[in-house]
């Protein structure tokens, strides 16, 4: 019998989660690139199985990065191997400011890649803005729980995640959690977030649980200041001071990272 990675915690037995690997592109356009390419062949090959395929993307310069280098290979169609119409499109935090602020994850995602594709309205699911008829990011994370559960198998409260990508700060929050917050003992699997230290402040974000539920989560990070906390990360750090020590996927954990994030990396990860 196999135990969830919850029952196993509560069991008291170890993590048998697969081992992150570690991947070092030289620079930050050269990791946004082959991310880009691994995206798509993943994508790809959750569609010649399942028939659809899920992401969820993420905020940040290089969550960015990707997603325009996406759109590049989405324009070399010989390359390209993706039906979008047949992906579901979900993000791992979202600033909860009026829809049309250029803050939101959501509009630059857009921007990026997703304006771009001829995906149906139904197949990208956006956390909701403060002015779309939610009046606190309480019943906006609410919301998301109930589309979650709605696109999930029967019983179950959240849909199948291909790729989960992430980004990190260099104090080692991701999504929108951050070190010492309640959000890093949080179980839920949407979170209202608030006074957050990077502005804007108040946010929605998946919690650890929905997270780690993903079939592979990609943390991707450059530059040197990122390179402390991605060292004490993969050194098995607590969650709670560096929270992005906490996420791993079902199948894969993947830390996708240049040169630069990579410098405080012992030799035989780096
Ligand atoms: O909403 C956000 O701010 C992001 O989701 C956040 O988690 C981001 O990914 C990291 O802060 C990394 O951002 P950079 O890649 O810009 O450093």
């Amino acid at each position: 019998m196999s135990l969830s990675p919850g029952d196993r915690a509560a069991a008291g037995l170890p993590d048998d989660r697969p081992t992150p690997q570690v991947v070092i592109e030289p620079d930050a356009d050269r990791l946004a690139r082959a991310v880009a390419e691994a995206l798509v062949a993943r994508l790809a090959a959750a569609q010649a199985v399942h028939g659809d395929a899920s992401v969820v993307l993420t905020g940040g310069g290089i969550g960015i990065a990707v997603l325009e280098h996406v759109a590049g290979l989405v324009a070399e169609p010989v390359r390209e191997k993706v039906d979008w119409t047949k992906v579901d499109v979900w993000w791992g935090d979202e600033r909860f400011v009026p829809g049309d602020s250029a803050e939101r994850n959501e509009g630059q995602a857009r921007r990026a890649l997703l304006d771009a594709l001829d995906m149906p309205d139904f197949r990208v699911h956006a956390m909701p803005p403060s002015d779309g008829g939610f009046a606190s990011p309480e019943e906006a994370a609410d919301e998301y729980v109930a589309e979650l559960r709605e696109y999930a198998a029967e019983g179950a409260d959240l849909p199948r995640f291909d790729v989960l990508l992430l980004g990190m700060g260099p104090e080692g929050h991701t999504a929108s959690i951050f070190p010492g917050t309640p959000a890093v003992r949080d179980e839920r699997s949407v979170l209202a977030v608030r006074d957050c230290p990077k502005p804007p402040p108040t946010r929605v974000s998946l919690g650890f649980g929905a997270i780690n539920s993903a079939e592979e989560v990609w943390v991707l990070a450059t530059g040197e200041a990122k390179a402390p906390a991605v060292a004490r990360a993969l050194a098995g750090a607590d969650p709670a001071e560096i929270p992005v020590a906490g996420v791993r996927g079902t199948r894969a954990t993947r830390w996708l990272l240049d040169g630069a994030a990579a410098a405080e990396l012992p030799r035989a990860q780096g």
